[in-house]
């Protein structure tokens, strides 16, 4: 869906990006993550051709972008911004349509749709009149994000989404982007600097490091042991391990065998580090899981 194809950036004297190829496959949450000034944000503007290679291409639907309208490709790709760039002096309803009116379409359409919206993304449809100043920072994060999904593209860039709001309504809304992307299968390029976000969200990581792209795959790949030590250290936390453990759903290491009868058993969704959890508590080295059980040195095993 989107492939960047050997692309350097160079800002006067400075190397933004450095011969970068990542291909991001139709329906992925794909995170960029780095340190500050390690290129995440340059590699997402090329998407939208906020930013023009200096070498290599950027394919996106499969065709070179360097040929296409820019006013055209960016009302074609949702954009959320970290300091969420609404309008100030539009209502919200207004807002979130800004892209379809854009495109033309009669206003009870966009009445409908930005009522649509507001529900996707749990707002009360009594604030579709209010100013953006009157909103709160997690409000306005909303209607940044239902901003973006006006037109139903398919593509999704948020840089540093979420960078702006305290931790709980962060944890809330990372959620509410996890639910939104399993119901709508879009595309989504998401910057952070923050690993347990990337971990969290993610479902291809790809780690940049001074410009260049050292470590790419599924998250539980890349806090493996044998996963580039850039990235495990970036992504562990100290504590890659449990990490992956908390990657990891506990079924991945069910045994057919049954569980003794008085064995705690463990919750549907769970992941093996909420097994290992449920042992530590209990003190007990076999839990009941579905059908089968799951045992302590499975658990252990895939930690590794
Ligand atoms: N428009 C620009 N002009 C000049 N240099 C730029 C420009 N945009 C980015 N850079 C430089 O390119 C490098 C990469 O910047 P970029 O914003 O992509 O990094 P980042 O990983 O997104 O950082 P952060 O997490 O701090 O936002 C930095 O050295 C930055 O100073």
């Amino acid at each position: 869906m989107i492939h960047f194809e050997n692309v350097s950036v160079r800002f006067g004297g400075t190397t933004a990006l450095s011969e970068v190829t990542l291909e991001v496959p139709a329906g992925m949450l794909c995170v960029l993550v780095g340190p500050s000034g390690s290129g995440k944000s340059t590699l997402m503007k090329l998407v939208n051709r906020l930013v023009e290679p200096s070498a290599g291409r950027v394919l996106v639907r499969g065709s070179d972008v360097a040929g296409q309208d820019p006013a055209r490709l960016r009302r074609s790709i949702g954009y959320v911004m970290q300091s969420t760039g609404l309008f100030p002096h539009r209502t919200v309803a207004a807002n979130i349509g800004t892209v379809p009116r854009l495109l033309g379409w009669d206003s009870s359409r966009i009445a409908a749709r930005v009522a649509d919206l507001l529900e996707m993304v749990q707002l009360d449809p009594g604030l579709a009149e209010r100013l953006p100043g009157a909103l709160s920072g997690g409000q306005a994060q909303r209607v940044g994000l239902a901003r973006a999904l006006a037109a139903d593209p398919d593509i999704l860039l948020m840089d540093e989404p979420f960078g702006a709001v305290d931790p709980i309504t962060r944890r809330d809304l990372r959620a509410e982007l996890r639910r939104i992307h399993a119901e709508t299968g879009k595309t989504i390029l998401l910057v952070t600097h923050d690993p347990e976000e990337a971990l969290e969200l993610a479902s291809q990581v790809a780690v940049l490091r001074d410009g260049r792209l050292v470590a790419e795959g599924p998250p539980a790949a890349l806090v493996a042991p044998d996963a580039p030590d850039f990235a495990r250290t970036l992504l562990g936390g100290g504590q890659p391990g449990l990490r992956r453990l908390s990657l990891l759903p506990a079924e991945v290491a069910q045994d057919a065998r049954p569980a003794p009868a008085d064995a705690p058993a463990l919750d549907e969704g769970a992941t093996l580090a909420d097994a290992l959890s449920r042992m530590a508590e209990t003190g007990r080295d076999v839990l009941a899981l579905g059908q089968g059980s799951l045992r302590l040195e499975a658990v252990l095993a895939r930690g590794r």
